[in-house]
């Protein structure tokens, strides 16, 4: 991969590698837009097999939070960090405080908080040498662990997904064919069983579908097979690139509507969807909610707030859809319009001076 390139082609501001050899830290913090504010966006550690694979990860998530940061309405850019390492044996206390101490370096551009393979406890380990970092504990007056908001907002825009195709935002007795049944998913199970809606779930953890097999009577089926079920809705919730040449083909549902960040393996995949008259939840704006959750910490965190923001998932996922219908596009080309638009509009009425301290003579 020839980086400034490709930094260059998708107009990124900053990658920067981090390593600390006593506790094995290798961190990879990707900023990619700054328009709006500093870039928030979680931390993902994960065993890659490759550093290229590492970096492409970070570089794609960061872009992913511009984005869904812009079309969720908060005044934050994208960035975020991929850590090289098995997430269940390699963790230590001083990796997560070094590279707290590298956040801190970065003097707020980059604000962190969890994703696949980090919890709370890490972020309690991050706190300890920084202030930039959310979804710590609740006691410290954050917002905690993110995922059941995540699911709340995911659950909200399969609902509106659902109105577009069906013409009804109920999900009683549809099928609805889960992948990847972790943090997120577990609780977007909940929601739906609680809404009657049939389960089937497909993990390579075992223990995980037993949880939901047990809990909300899902039907288990092999990970390969959990494309081709006979569904009404396909809710990818486990990793990215999911949607790619040897798996729309398989797809017999309606709606695509989860999780996962990054789904659409490439952006043909999206117009695939839609040719197909798959109806696709934009990845990006459906799982928003955890980030507008974390975001709500800069206001002084207030629970009721940051849900009822949550639920304005609905309401981007329709017009997105409106968009999509208006101008003849892809939902997922809809929403990126949506967020752009919104970049360029500010960046047009940010031109006029703002004190910010740094002018103000008192400091010689
Ligand atoms: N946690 C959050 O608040 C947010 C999460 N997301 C995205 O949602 C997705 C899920 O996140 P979490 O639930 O936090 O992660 P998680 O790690 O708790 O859950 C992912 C699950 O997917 C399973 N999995 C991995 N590969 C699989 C495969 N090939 N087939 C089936 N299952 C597989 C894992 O075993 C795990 O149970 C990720 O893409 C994440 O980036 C997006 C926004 C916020
Ligand atoms: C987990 C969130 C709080 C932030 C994030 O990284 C995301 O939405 O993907």
């Amino acid at each position: 991969m020839e980086i400034f390139k490709y930094m260059e082609t998708y107009d990124y501001e900053q990658l920067i590698f981090c390593q600390d050899k006593t506790s094995g830290l290798k961190a990879i913090i990707a900023i990619h837009d700054t328009t709006l504010g500093p870039a928030l966006g979680g931390t993902r550690m994960w065993n890659y097999a490759t550093e290229e694979e590492a970096i492409e990860d970070a570089l794609r998530l960061a872009k992913g939070m511009t984005y869904k940061n812009a079309a969720a309405g908060l005044n934050l850019g994208g960035g975020k960090t991929v850590i090289i390492g098995d997430p269940l044996t390699d963790k230590n206390e001083e990796m997560f405080r070094a590279f707290g101490r590298f956040i801190q370096g970065l003097n707020g551009r980059y604000i962190t908080a969890e994703d696949v393979g980090t919890t709370v406890a890490d972020m309690d380990l991050i706190h300890e040498e920084t202030n930039y970092v959310t979804g710590i504990s609740p006691a410290f007056g954050s917002s905690g662990n993110p995922s059941p908001v995540t699911a709340y907002g995911v659950y909200m825009g399969m609902k509106a997904a659902a109105m577009e195709a069906y013409g009804s935002d109920s999900l009683e007795g549809k099928t609805i064919a889960v992948q990847g049944v972790g943090n997120v998913a577990y609780k977007l199970c909940d929601f739906l069983h609680q809404e009657s809606a049939k389960l089937i779930v497909a993990d390579i953890n075992q223990a995980s579908v037993d949880r939901a097999v047990k809990e909300f009577g899902a039907t288990q089926v092999d990970v390969s097979e959990i494309y081709s079920q006979e569904a009404d809705i396909f809710a990818p919730c486990a990793l990215g690139a999911i949607i790619n040449d040897d798996t729309i083909s398989q797809l017999k549902v309606k709606v695509v509507a989860g999780a996962a960040n990054n789904q659409l393996k490439e952006p043909r995949h999206g117009d695939k969807l839609h040719e197909m008259g798959i109806v696709y939840a934009p990845d990006y704006v459906i799982n928003s909610g955890g980030v507008i959750n974390v975001a709500d910490e800069l206001n002084g965190y207030n629970h009721e707030r940051a849900l009822k923001r949550v639920e304005g998932i609905y309401d981007t996922i329709t017009r997105i859809f409106e968009i999509s219908k208006r101008d003849g596009v892809a939902s997922y080309m809809a929403a990126d319009r949506l967020a752009e638009e919104r970049i360029a509009r500010m960046a047009k009425s940010r031109r006029q001076f703002l004190q910010n301290g740094k002018h103000s003579l008192t400091n010689r």
